[in-house]
């Protein structure tokens, strides 16, 4: 199984190639099902696009490979959290003009570029992550807010898969490297310990040749007691 640390060499196969190289070696032509979604169903999101550099198609490619085998599936991704809920965008809810906030930059390859996959063996999900220029912080890196809100969505995936309807109770980062803009990054994500209806995580934000421990987390999520009023949680339809 993919461990973070060896994450490294399973992925020697990808350098960090430059544009430059991406514009010599055009990128293949993705096949017509990697590029579009079910026919009938909203826009699936986690799917390569013009935007996605070599170094993000490759680990796609690679992560896409190992779904063949079983052990990991990858999550689609709509830019309506209701859409994720099979059924409930159905059941006639008014609709909403809400959006998943990492979905909230229509443009490609401006906001936040990512696809997670599943392990569900290792209660694991990991998220290859392409930050876009609009999420900016110091110039030329993301905004420390934009790597939290990717940490934050990769690990409570994480946690919704284990709980279901949960929430962030805490969430804790270290920053050890500046994530460049447009750069691709790992961000591996697992349930450490559950007690009752307390989920503990953890998390790691890594360059994908596995040199860069670019940021660390540690979270508390709490799976929404249905026996609590609504009043009392925020209610996460
Ligand atoms: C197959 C895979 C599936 C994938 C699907 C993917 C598609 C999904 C698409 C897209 C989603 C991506 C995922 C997004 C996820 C985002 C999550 C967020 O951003 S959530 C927004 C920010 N968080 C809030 O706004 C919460 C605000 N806080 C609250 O509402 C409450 O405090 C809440 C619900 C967290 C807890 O309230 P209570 O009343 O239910 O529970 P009480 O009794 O207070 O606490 C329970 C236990 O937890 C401890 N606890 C609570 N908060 C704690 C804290 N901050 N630190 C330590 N302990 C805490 C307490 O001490 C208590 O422990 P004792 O049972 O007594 O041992």
């Amino acid at each position: 199984p993919l461990r973070s640390a060896a994450v490294g060499p399973l992925l020697s196969g990808s350098s960090g190639r430059s544009r430059r190289d991406a514009a010599a070696h055009p990128v293949p032509p993705r096949s017509p099902q990697a590029l579009c979604s079910q026919p009938g169903r909203p826009k699936d999101y986690a799917l390569p696009n013009a935007s996605w550099s070599r170094d993000m198609l490759d680990l796609y490619d690679r992560f896409l490979a190992m779904t063949k085998e079983g052990l990991w599936k990858r999550i689609p991704s709509y830019n309506n959290v209701l859409d994720h809920i099979p059924g409930k965008a159905l059941r006639g809810l008014p609709s909403r003009d809400t959006r998943l906030f990492l979905r909230s930059i229509e443009a490609e390859g401006v906001g936040f570029e990512y696809v997670m996959f599943l392990n569900s063996s290792e209660k694991r999900v990991v998220c290859l992550f392409q930050p876009g220029s609009y999420l900016e912080g110091h110039p030329g890196f993301a905004h420390g807010g934009s790597i939290a809100t990717i940490i934050d969505s990769t690990i409570g995936s994480c946690a919704i898969f284990v709980a279901g309807r949960v929430m962030t109770a805490n969430l804790s980062i270290n920053y050890m490297s500046p994530v460049p803009l447009g750069s691709v990054v790992l961000v591996d994500s697992k349930v450490d310990k559950v007690e009752g209806r307390k989920v503990f995580l953890s998390c790691k934000v890594q360059s994908v040749d596995g040199g860069t421990l670019h940021a660390e987390a540690t979270a508390l999520f709490i799976q929404l007691d249905a026996t609590k009023s609504q009043k009392q949680q925020a209610s996460c339809q």
